[in-house]
């Protein structure tokens, strides 16, 4: 897998006249790199990653894939270069977890039913790295939470994007899964966009963090510039600690009323 650069040119979007969600904002993401979008509920983050896999159309601005509008793209071939996480994924509970992940290959349209090995070889592959081989054969349905997310991710990895979108992609998740979740974040070679609630999360994993407050930019850029008490105390209206672990010495932010 290889990423794509990602270039958005101060997007806004309104789901109708006089009531605007997300105002100029601009960013640039480098190929392989991850940004955390960060910012209190209601801030505009799953806004703006409906505007990055290409289910809202912005209003103003655009996004670009590689230079290319994802616009001026067929729905196919966006598929074909991005795939998307979402907190409320599809209800195919029927399918089986294998059947789920095999979706993924659709966009690329290499005749899956016919059972091309490739493709084969590309959702075991996906299986294996979100450890879901003994799942393989189960219903949607029946699994937990934690799981489904799991086989969200899978399936969006068997879509061998260049950019990946994932909204708040350790939700459900217990301690060990995410972290397994933040070291393939860490290790894939693709662009990533993903909103994250945690913020030291986001400075541990992110190489760029994009802080949204009321559907404008409060800050772009490396975790440390972006990620300060004054910036975090306007975002959320909370009290912010910038504190030093004793053991590592990696710095962690606490939050106060
Ligand atoms: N289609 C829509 N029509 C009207 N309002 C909308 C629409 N989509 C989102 N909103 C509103 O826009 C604001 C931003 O929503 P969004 O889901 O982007 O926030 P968020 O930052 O992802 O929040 P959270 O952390 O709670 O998931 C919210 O107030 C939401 O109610």
């Amino acid at each position: 897998m290889s990423g794509a650069v990602l270039s958005v040119q101060d997007v806004g979007w309104s789901p109708g006249r006089g009531h605007t969600l997300l105002s100029g904002v601009s960013f640039d993401v480098p190929a392989g790199k991850v940004l955390g979008v960060a910012g209190a509920n209601g801030a505009g983050k799953s806004t703006l990653l409906r505007l990055l896999y290409r289910f809202h159309k912005p209003v103003t601005g655009t996004v670009r894939l590689d230079g290319e509008d994802i616009w001026s793209m067929s729905a196919r071939e966006t598929a074909q270069k991005v795939a998307a996480v979402l907190q409320e994924q599809p209800g195919d509970f029927a399918l089986s977890v294998r059947e789920i992940v095999e979706l993924g290959r659709r966009p690329h349209g290499s005749g899956f039913a016919r059972g091309g090995r490739r493709d084969t070889e590309i959702v075991d592959e996906a299986l294996e790295r979100m450890g879901l081989n003994d799942l393989s054969a189960r219903s949607l349905g029946t699994l937990s939470g934690g799981e489904r997310q799991r086989v969200m991710v899978a399936r969006a990895l068997a879509q061998k994007p260049q950019l990946l979108i994932l909204d708040e992609p350790t939700n459900h998740l217990d301690i060990r899964h995410q972290l397994e979740i933040v070291t393939l974040i860490s290790s894939l070679n693709i662009t990533i966009v993903t909103s994250l609630h945690d913020l030291n999360l986001a400075g541990r994993v992110c190489d760029q963090v994009l802080l949204l407050h009321k559907g404008r930019s409060l800050g772009f850029g490396t975790p440390e510039e972006v990620l300060t008490p004054t910036h975090i105390e306007q975002a959320y209206s909370v009290f912010v600690r910038q504190e030093r672990l004793s053991q590592s010495h990696e710095q962690y932010l606490t939050f106060h009323l």
